[in-house]
């Protein structure tokens, strides 16, 4: 993932619109004392598994479509991994190859016993549909073949979903230089270690190379902590709830400077205090903070990459 660090951190380097505090961050890394708050994967309990290929149908499947919720003001991240998990404890080919790639917007909503419209309704089935059409075509119809295809690496993991599957290529200009983020992919790839605790088609041996997942999230949960600094201008857009458009600078800083904040708060908590610390578990920790927090403030862009 060092294309991730890399242009992150030139994105960093040249932002306008978004800052990350160096001081705050090392004030929250001496009141954390060293050792960041522990939350259990899946702490909410809602996702499936079985400890078998199927759970990894599912969160590759949950991946796919795990983005944009906040146009719905009562949809959240919580009710598409458990309407997933229901509907295969129901039926457990619902995410077969062959039936991801004929799903109609009204048959998503009815597998996740939605009421309303999705947002973004029609890319997400379009994403259904690839998915399903390319896991068949190369991967024998099921994602445990990718996971077997990567040789144990989340870096092989993630570059091999963004080559096989176009919606999961997580990528924007920025000064005329290709930004690297893969926030679904990188995701994937956690859920999967998260999951299987590490172990089977968890294992990684290089789960230390994944950084954080740049949805809007965890950008709010940094900016409430001082740790990002927002422009007069964004901020008030932010709070006024407007659209940042996709791939604006704004957009791109804002996501580009939450991985560099946190691969920072890595640097400093193992210079500080000798600890060696994985982004992913820093990520969980902030994800966690910001959903159980109502009034989050973040930055609403349109998008199918988080
Ligand atoms: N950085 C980061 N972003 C994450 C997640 C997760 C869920 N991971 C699960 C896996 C194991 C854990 O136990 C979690 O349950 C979702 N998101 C993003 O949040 C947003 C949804 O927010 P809201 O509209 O309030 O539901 C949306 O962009 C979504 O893509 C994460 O872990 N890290």
């Amino acid at each position: 993932m060092e294309e991730v660090r890399k242009s992150s951190a030139w994105v960093a380097s040249r932002a306008n619109h978004v800052k990350v505090d160096s001081s705050e961050l090392e004030r929250i890394v001496d009141k954390i004392g060293g050792s960041i708050p522990k939350f259990e994967w899946d702490f909410e309990g809602i996702h499936y598994f079985d400890n078998g290929p199927l759970t990894v149908q599912y969160l590759f499947v949950l991946d796919a479509l795990n983005f944009c919720f906040w146009p719905d003001k009562e949809l959240e991240y919580n009710h598409l991994a458990l309407g997933l998990k229901e509907a295969l404890l129901n039926d457990k080919t619902v995410l077969d190859a062959d039936r991801l790639q004929s799903y109609t917007g009204p048959q998503l909503r009815e597998l996740l016993k939605w009421p309303r419209v999705l947002p973004l309704e029609e890319e997400r089935v379009r994403l259904l549909h690839e998915v399903g059409m390319e896991l068949e075509r190369s991967f024998g119809g099921e994602a445990v073949n990718l996971v077997k295809a990567c040789g144990k690496s989340s870096v092989s993991l993630v570059t091999l979903v963004a080559r096989h599957f176009p919606g999961f290529r997580d990528h924007s200009l920025y000064k005329g230089r290709q930004v690297f983020l893969y926030k679904r992919a990188q995701i994937f790839a956690a859920d999967l270690w998260g999951a299987f605790k590490g172990q089977g088609y968890g294992f990684f041996y290089d789960i230390s190379s994944i950084t954080i997942f740049a949805d809007y999230i965890v950008p709010a949960v940094l900016r409430q902590m001082g740790v990002l600094r927002y422009s007069l201008a964004l901020s008030s857009s932010i709070d006024a709830k407007d659209e940042i458009t996709s791939g604006s600078e704004e957009e791109v800083e804002i996501r580009a400077c939450s991985v560099v904040a946190v691969e920072k708060m890595r640097e400093l908590l193992e210079t500080k205090f000798g600890k060696q610390v994985l982004s992913v578990d820093i990520d969980i920790w902030l994800w966690a903070l910001g959903v159980q927090n109502p009034s989050l403030k973040h930055h609403r862009t349109l998008s199918i990459y988080y």
